[in-house]
Formats: C-alpha cells, structure tokens, sequence
C-alpha cells in the first residue's frame, strides 16, 4: 500500500534535532517524506508535494486558502518554531478541517530540567560563590541567609501553569514545595488536581521565595511582572525567568536586582544575542544564561516523537493527543506574538 505523504521542511531547526534516529526510523516507516533535508525546501519541490500531502511540517509554515486549495488532501499543519505563527489562515485551517498544532509541549522536559538548574543554583548561590571563589572573595561555610535558601519546603510560584510549569513542579516534588500559580486560563479543579493552589499575581510574588515565569507571552500580556509586581517580592527571593523576556519589564529587573534586594536567572533577553556592554553582564544578582533551557543533545527530541504519534493519529482518523491544537487554543491571543526570527538567526549560527 502506498503510504501517505507528508513535507518535512524543518529549517532553519535541523532534523536531527527534533527527532531521534528511533523517531526518525518510526516517521520514514508510516510516511512518504518529502525534503526533510536541513536546507529551505526549494518552492518547485513545495508545489509539487502539496496536492499529495496530508501533513506539512514546517519551521516557518505559510499557510493560505491558496495553500489549502493546492493542497486538497492535507489534513495537518505542524509548526516546528514553538508558537503558533502569524502566517497561518487559522480559521481556512479549522473550516477545512485541517489541523493545526504547534510542537510547543515538546520542550517541556528540558526546560523544566533547566528551570531546576537555574533555582538550584540561584537559592544556593552557587553561581554567585563560583564567581567570587574565582576572585578569591568566596566565604567558606557561610550561610548567607539573607541570600540562600533551601528548597525543602520552599514556597514556590508560578506565572503560568502550563506544559513546562507543570514538569517544573513534577521535578521539584521531591523537595516538598508549597505551590502557588497564577494562571487566568487555568480552572481550580486542574490546579487542585496538581496540588496547586491557584491564586492572584499579587499573592504568587508576595509570598513565594522563589517564582517561575512560565507563562506564554500573549498579545495581553507584555510587560505584565513590572516595576509594582516585583515590588511585592519579598526580599532575598529568586525570580526564574524560562519562557519569554515579553512577560517582564526589564529596565525595572534590573534596577531590582542592582543591590540584590531579590536576583533573577535569566534565560530569555529583550534582545538576543544581549548586547555585549549591556548592564545585565556586570549584575552580580543574575544568572544568565544565552536561551540555552532546550539546548542540550536531545533536548528537543520529545517534539519528533510527538509528531510522529500524532500524526499516526490523525491519519488512523483520531484526534492528536500530543501537540498544542490550534483548536483548543484562543490563536488571537497568541499567534505570532513569539517571533522567531532572532531564534531562528542565532540558531543559523551555531
Ligand atoms: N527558554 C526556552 O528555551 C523556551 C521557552 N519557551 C517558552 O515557554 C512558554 C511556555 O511553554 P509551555 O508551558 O509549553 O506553554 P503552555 O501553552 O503549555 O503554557 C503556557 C501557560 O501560560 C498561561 N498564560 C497565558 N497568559 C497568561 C497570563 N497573562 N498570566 C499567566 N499565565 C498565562 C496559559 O494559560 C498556559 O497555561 C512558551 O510559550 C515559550 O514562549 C518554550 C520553549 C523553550
Ligand atoms: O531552544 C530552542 O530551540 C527554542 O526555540 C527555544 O525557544
């Protein structure tokens, strides 16, 4: 039987970064992929795929009614960025019954894993020791209470209680925080399911020691943790900032942080690459870190595997259970406000 084509057009990601070779075995056996090199897919091998596919896979999809009506058996679009873009007819999308999903869920397990890293090492200050040791200013056996503290116990926060807070927390477990969220599009019944207690912005910063900003940057939420919310903070707490800089108004951070009344680990800039004479470089209150949470060898591997189980579903007739659906989402509020072009840049470099 002939198997059902699907376009693999993953620049500027590279294909051995979203799927395993097991995950890239599993695809090639149920699919007929068409480019699914680490180039931009030559626009004659894009039209001439098109009237056979049933999905496009794509780190800079570009769909219109033209693209739909040359494309009449297509029954998934799956961004590869990680957001929903601005270039997708959303609603021809839903009318014509074509799926639309974003691989967003996939990078939960190695953000999360380095949201840990990153308050760990803000609460203990390890960070702060390493670069005083390095100066011979270190302080042997202190325990710098206005500063560290140990996560037993810790009241944690988080702002925004999605795919990658929720893994956050499933790792912290072990430490028995307290928890807080704040999350408007989240119902009581699923904080409580998770053990959170799901509450006002004011109260996450006011009393958490240590506050994840996880939220998903919105066209309603730029700037959202300014000067007045991090005023609540209480003194010697840690702000990990692991979705985007959108959520929080930096120049008030970063006065904030100046005298460490609180500190900050930062993995999400304003501007990326952070201008090489930026204040932030020379801030002792924070732990910066170059958008590096997915960047690790496998790191982006869970997205390859959703895609292929997945798509396995929607082309048995089923619904997908893994990625983010276009359908379950409020796209207004979210499309294209990630813009993945500065991503896209860095990455080009590495
Ligand atoms: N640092 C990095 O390398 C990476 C960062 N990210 C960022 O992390 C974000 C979160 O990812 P996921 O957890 O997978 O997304 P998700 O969609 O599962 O969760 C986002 C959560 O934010 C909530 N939210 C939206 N507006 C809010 C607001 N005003 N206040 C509080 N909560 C709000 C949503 O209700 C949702 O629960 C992504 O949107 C992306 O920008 C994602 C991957 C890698
Ligand atoms: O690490 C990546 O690949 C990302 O896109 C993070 O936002």
């Amino acid at each position: 039987m002939q198997k059902p084509t699907i376009v693999l057009d993953a620049y500027w990601r590279q294909v051995s970064e979203l799927f395993s070779e097991a995950d890239f075995a599993r695809l090639h056996t149920a699919f007929d992929v068409v480019w699914g090199q680490d180039a931009p897919i030559p626009q004659e091998v894009l039209d001439g795929a098109l009237p056979d596919a049933v999905a496009l896979i794509s780190a800079d999809p570009r769909v219109s009614r033209d693209t739909l009506e040359a494309a009449p058996g297509l029954k998934a679009v799956v961004e590869v960025s990680g957001a929903f873009p601005a270039s997708i007819d959303y609603a021809a999308c839903a009318k014509r019954g074509v799926e639309v999903l974003s691989c967003s869920p996939g990078f939960r397990e190695s953000v999360a894993e380095m949201a840990v890293a990153m308050a760990l090492a803000g609460a203990r200050g390890l960070v702060t020791e390493h670069e005083l040791f390095r100066n011979g200013r270190e302080s042997w056996l202190a325990d710098h209470p206005e500063r560290d503290f140990s996560l037993f116990d810790c009241p944690v926060g988080f702002v925004g209680f999605g795919a990658i807070a929720q893994e956050t927390l499933r790792l912290l477990r072990p430490f028995r925080p307290v928890v807080r969220a704040y999350d408007p599009f989240l119902d009581d019944d699923a904080a409580a399911a998770k053990g959170v207690i799901l509450t006002s912005l004011e109260e996450v910063l006011s009393q958490s020691r240590c506050i994840f900003v996880m939220a998903a940057p919105t066209v309603e939420n730029k700037g959202m943790i300014g000067a007045q919310q991090l005023s609540k903070m209480p003194n010697g707490s840690l702000l990990v900032l692991a979705s985007r800089a959108h959520l929080v108004d930096f120049d008030a951070l970063l006065r904030d942080t100046t005298f460490g009344r609180i500190r900050a680990a930062i993995d999400v800039f304003p501007q990326e690459p952070v201008d090489r004479k930026s204040q932030m470089r020379f801030n002792p209150n924070l732990i910066l870190s170059p958008h590096r949470a997915a960047a690790v060898k496998g790191g982006r591997h869970l997205i390859g595997k959703m895609i292929v189980d997945d798509l396995l579903e929607i082309t048995a007739g089923r619904a997908p259970t893994q990625l983010l659906r276009a359908a379950d989402r409020d796209v207004e509020l979210l499309a294209g406000v990630s813009d993945a072009a500065p991503v896209a840049e860095m990455a080009a470099k590495r």
